[in-house]
């Protein structure tokens, strides 16, 4: 299917919270799409562990740039409490926080205060489709009436984000609502779309900008497609 007609499809969506809110279409990453690693600076240790690249960084901050204008289009004059999801959500929250920090600077733009957070999340798939989340770190009690922006690395299957929120929610949260930089279009997906979402990605696995293979990649700046030698490696490695 092609890879415009997928996201078309995947927007049928069930959004986050119930919220009536309609969110923008990502920017699409087609399937043949990718960026030859030797026009652009690859960390040397990298070398031979990434197939191509998907997104390069800067086209990752341009895009970051505008996703911020439409969280302080859609929040003016409220202040949000951003939940930052480590360890890979961690790149993106940086770069989104700079963004928003320059909208204080201009008086004649609606501002978007902020506070902020940080949780780690893992989920579980139980023998029911609803399945389980392990949230640690993060002031949980203090939620109570903010209006809550998830910010996450990717959404894959959507299992993490549907057994999230939830739990934010009965915290007593005014609103939830999620930011992703990356969405997967995979089968397996369980049809959960956030409401600021950068780009609608193919179903690769995917490592830099602070997502990784077993805590390696994190250091690259551009979004990558792994190699099989990477994944060997970095397998081998962390087997000591
Ligand atoms: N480094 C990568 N991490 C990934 C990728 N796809 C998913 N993930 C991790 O899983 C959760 C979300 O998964 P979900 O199935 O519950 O939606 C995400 O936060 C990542 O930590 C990937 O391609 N690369
Ligand atoms: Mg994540």
């Amino acid at each position: 299917m092609m890879a415009v007609e997928q996201d078309r499809r995947a927007r049928n969506v069930r959004l986050a919270s119930g919220d009536a809110f309609s969110r923008r279409d990502p920017f699409v990453i087609g399937d043949q799409l990718s960026f030859p690693l030797d026009m652009f600076s690859v960390p040397h240790h990298y070398k031979g562990d990434v197939k191509e690249i998907m997104i390069p960084h800067g086209l990752v901050i341009d895009r970051i740039q505008k996703l911020a204008k439409d969280i302080r289009h859609d929040y003016a004059d409220t202040t949000i409490h951003l939940l930052c999801v480590l360890k890979g959500g961690s790149a993106y929250f940086q770069d989104l926080i700079t963004a928003l920090r320059r909208f204080h600077d201009h008086a004649d733009h609606s501002y978007v205060p902020f506070t902020f957070d940080f949780i780690k999340v893992k989920s579980y798939k139980g023998v029911s489709s609803t399945g389980s989340v392990q949230i640690t770190g993060g002031d949980l009690a203090a939620l109570e009436g903010k209006n809550v922006l998830v910010v996450e690395d990717i959404i894959d299957t959507g299992l993490t984000m549907e057994s999230l929120l939830p739990v934010l929610e009965a915290r007593g949260a005014n609103s939830v609502r999620v930011t992703s930089l990356l969405e997967k279009r995979t089968e397996l997906s369980s049809g959960f779309r956030g409401h600021y979402v950068g780009f609608s990605i193919p179903d690769k696995f995917v490592v830099g900008y602070c997502l990784d293979f077993n805590e390696f990649f994190r250091d690259m700046d551009h979004i990558c497609v792994i190699s099989d030698r990477g994944i060997e490696r970095f397998t081998e490695e962390t087997r000591g």
